[in-house]
């Protein structure tokens, strides 16, 4: 599969607070992320990993430097561009689901792809293909009250996934989970992955999931380091 740059971080900044209050939590950090490949962010609790995500899902503005995504400058971008390529591009995932509680799981997913434009059948139609891959299939009826854990954080992959983004970025994705049901739903995970060619950035405190991703990286001194 020919790769691409998906995801680039240059001379990244954010600050938090001024003077005494000043906070320094991304100097500088460059980072560059290829489709097909899954990354995992693994650093120490408050050195900035949701930040970074952040940034790069832009859901904010860096203090200084650039985020590319596809080839596309973003910082200078209107709000509208950038909420289009968040939406086209970019699917996220988070340590709790964040669930419409009143829908339904295959609702749940239909609804980003809805909201996209596309009509409702094609919509079913590709939740269905989502939520079989997940290996829940049988469960698309059910309201995400109706389901394990494992289960709602399956729904939530689907339906980051559901608009076909070239990037993933998922935040503890697995971070509630007892070990054995993060495996298995990190499995789904990887699968979905390697089959979409997506390139996907994983903040997790799991070091046996790190260990599976093609890479690893940290923060450190405020910028991104392998390890
Ligand atoms: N709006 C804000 N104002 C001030 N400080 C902030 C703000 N947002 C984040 N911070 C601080 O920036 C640092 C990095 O936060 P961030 O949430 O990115 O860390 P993290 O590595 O994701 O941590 P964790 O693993 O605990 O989730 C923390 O010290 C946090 O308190």
């Amino acid at each position: 599969m020919k790769r691409n740059t998906v995801l680039k971080l240059s001379g990244v900044e954010r600050h938090y607070g001024q003077g005494e209050t000043l906070l320094s939590i991304l100097k500088g950090a460059d980072f560059t992320l290829n489709s097909g490949e899954i990354v995992a962010l693994v650093a120490p609790s408050g050195t900035g990993k949701s930040t970074l995500l952040h940034i790069a899902g832009l859901l904010e503005h860096p203090d200084g430097g650039e985020v590319t995504i596809n080839g596309n400058a973003c910082d200078g971008l209107p709000d509208d561009k950038r909420t289009t390529i968040r939406r086209n591009e970019i699917g996220f995932v988070y340590q709790f689901h964040h669930l419409l509680p009143e829908f339904s799981a295959i609702e749940n997913i239909m609804m980003p792809q809805m909201i996209a434009g596309l009509p409702r059948k094609e919509a079913k139609e590709r939740a269905g293909q989502l939520l079989d891959y997940m290996r829940i299939g049988h469960r698309g009826a059910h309201r995400p009250g109706e389901l394990s854990g494992g289960e709602q954080q399956r729904v939530a992959i689907a339906r980051a996934v559901a608009n076909a983004p070239s990037l993933l970025l998922a935040d503890e994705p697995t971070g509630n989970l007892d070990p054995e049901t993060a495996s298995y739903v990190f499995d789904a995970l990887e699968a979905l992955v390697r089959q979409s060619g997506l390139a996907a950035l994983i903040a997790t405190h799991n070091h046996e999931l790190a260990g599976r991703m093609d890479r690893r990286v940290t923060i450190a001194d405020g910028k991104v380091v392998d390890f």
